[in-house]
């Protein structure tokens, strides 16, 4: 980081920012025709337009400025060739090597990786084709027919998201997925299923994580009641580095898939992680998941700072986040199928890039990440756009949206579905004035005092920013090329804010005082030493799960 550059770009960002003018973006539009043009780009059918931001020529300029005067690039190339940019747990970041064909060249801190990636690779398949062909079965000789995938977090969202994500393409067995440690959830989940046709994949980077570790054991006695003791190892998989605790745990041998510590667990879905992915739509169409981000991570090596997706995507949300101050980005996939993307992507932005101390442990010199939220269009207009359109905070939106869906006797939907995301960009950036809006209702007849009451509730301030993201069509290779999209936009980001977005400390105190607790709300132990609030809860729990 080159800091007195990177302060200089900020500062001539800010003053820009802060004109006496503010920036207009439907203005933008009717003064240069080619605006579009300028502040879109593609990549085969992946379109991404943030032309409905506020920026023109001279940001963009500055903002790459920040991204050279920052090191991206430097610290892209140091990220492809495995060094251990993670420095808190002194680790490579080499999820890129676990979509690359046998031939790349990774190494993680020297060490070659491409042989045990395909290696695994080619494990997880041998796997899942016994499975869906049903020459491996279950203790009683039935055939698989439910698959239970026992993880949290980065070991959870993503298998989820993308096998929710690809049900067009399911030709496998039924996946379910248990994350919460409330009984609630795997209860839920088990009530429907049959033991003997269900099998059970246990996924933890660690094998210690407490909500899987104890999900983990209720799936086991669920089996071994139904079906005897010797029937779990019939029934049970693990994805995992800590292959002795697997072990340990009575899951062994051949249904045992392996990463390594260079694999961080939210960018964990390539790997075997994505184990639950590959048995609902087979090993062919994983591999062309894994081409489509591997494309991505080969445009974003190599393109010029400005023509590269994820580097504009980063660049942008830093304007929006540092320069323009906005608190959050709302997430609106319109793909009904994408429903759980917004729940990734909290994790793999907010638990990456949730900072305030820089790589070298100073404080963080800006504002870090942002709050991510969102819903699928078109019920996000219906619940919470009211504010996106009419709040007092600016949120910028991101949209997402296939040209085709999948339901070619559907097309009026589709139509309706891009009809609303784009009509909802459109109307964030126009908004409406208040003559507008008086015109509206005097066009209904309204008396004028009427007219002047109800028109102000009807007025949008407009030039709200959006950025909206299309492809042809959400398939394998198009949802891996969108995740590694944002992926290398929250390391972007990460860059450019100076924090290390490899590491997840903040989830640390919480799990330790968790663990403190346990034996006080189970009674085992007072809560004397506790603060008047939570000893006040514990008793309130204790009296009220009595009586
Ligand atoms: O895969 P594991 O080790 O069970 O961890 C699950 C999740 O827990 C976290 O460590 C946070 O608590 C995430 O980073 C991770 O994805």
């Amino acid at each position: 980081m080159d800091r007195n550059a990177f302060d200089r770009a900020l500062a001539a960002l800010r003053a820009s920012r802060e004109g006496p003018v503010p920036f207009d973006i439907a203005a933008a539009f009717r003064s240069d025709p080619a605006r579009f043009e300028a502040f879109s780009l593609r990549l085969d059918d992946l379109l991404i337009d943030w032309s409905k931001t506020a920026v023109d020529h001279a940001v963009m300029g500055r903002l790459a400025e920040l991204a050279r005067a920052a090191g991206v690039e430097e610290r892209r190339a140091a990220m492809f060739a495995g060094e251990a940019i993670n420095t808190t747990e002194g680790r490579a970041v080499l999820h890129v090597a676990l979509r690359a064909p046998a031939g790349a060249g990774f190494h993680a801190e020297g060490e070659a990786v491409m042989a045990g990636v395909h290696d695994v690779l080619d494990r997880m398949a041998a796997f899942c084709d016994s499975v869906r062909q049903g020459t491996l079965v279950g203790a009683t000789g039935r055939p698989f027919t439910d698959i239970v995938n026992i993880g949290i977090g980065g070991s959870d969202l993503g298998p989820a998201m993308a096998t929710q994500a690809l049900a067009p393409f399911h030709d496998g067995p039924r996946c379910h997925f248990v994350s919460n440690v409330d009984g609630a959830h795997i209860a839920d989940t088990l009530n429907g299923l049959e033991p003997a046709t269900t099998l059970v994949i246990v996924a933890s980077k660690t094998f210690t994580t407490v909500e899987t570790m104890t999900n983990a054991a209720t799936a086991r006695t669920w089996i071994e009641r139904a079906l005897g003791r010797e029937a779990v190892g019939a029934h049970f998989a693990a994805v995992s580095t800590a292959l002795d605790k697997v072990a340990a745990f009575g899951i062994g041998g051949e249904r045992v898939f392996g990463f390594w510590d260079w694999v961080g667990g939210r960018y964990s879905l390539w790997s075997a992680i994505g184990l639950p992915i590959m048995l609902a739509i087979g090993p062919a169409r994983f591999r062309e998941f894994l081409a489509g981000a591997h494309t991505m991570d080969e445009h974003f090596r190599a393109a010029p700072l400005l023509e590269n997706l994820p580097v504009v995507l980063g660049l942008i949300g830093f304007w929006h986040r540092v320069v323009c101050r906005y608190p959050a980005r709302a997430i609106i996939p319109y793909d009904q199928r994408l429903a759980r993307l917004p729940a990734y992507l909290q994790q793999l932005d907010m638990e990456s890039n949730g900072k305030s101390v820089l790589v070298d442990g100073a404080p963080a010199a800006t504002a870090t990440g942002p709050l991510v939220w969102g819903e699928p269009g078109t019920n996000g207009q219906h619940a919470f756009f009211q504010l996106l359109h009419q709040g007092t905070d600016v949120i910028p939106v991101e949209f997402i949206a296939a040209a085709r869906g999948h339901e070619p006797e559907l097309e009026t939907h589709h139509a309706l579905l891009l009809a609303n995301c784009l009509a909802q960009s459109e109307a964030l950036m126009k908004g409406r004035t208040l003559e507008e809006a008086r015109a509206q209702l005097r066009a209904r007849d309204l008396a004028d005092a009427a007219v002047e009451a109800l028109a102000p509730h009807r007025v949008f301030a407009g030039n709200r920013p959006s950025i909206t993201i299309l492809h042809k069509s959400l398939d394998p290779y198009a949802l891996g090329r969108l995740i590694a999209l944002y992926e290398h936009r929250v390391f972007v980001e990460a860059q450019l804010f100076g924090i290390n977005a490899f590491d997840q400390w903040g989830v640390e105190l919480g799990k330790e005082l968790a663990t403190a607790l346990l034996p006080v709300v189970q009674g085992k132990r007072g809560a004397d030493d506790k603060d008047a609030s939570t000893a006040g809860l514990v008793r309130y729990l204790r009296t009220s799960a009595r009586t």
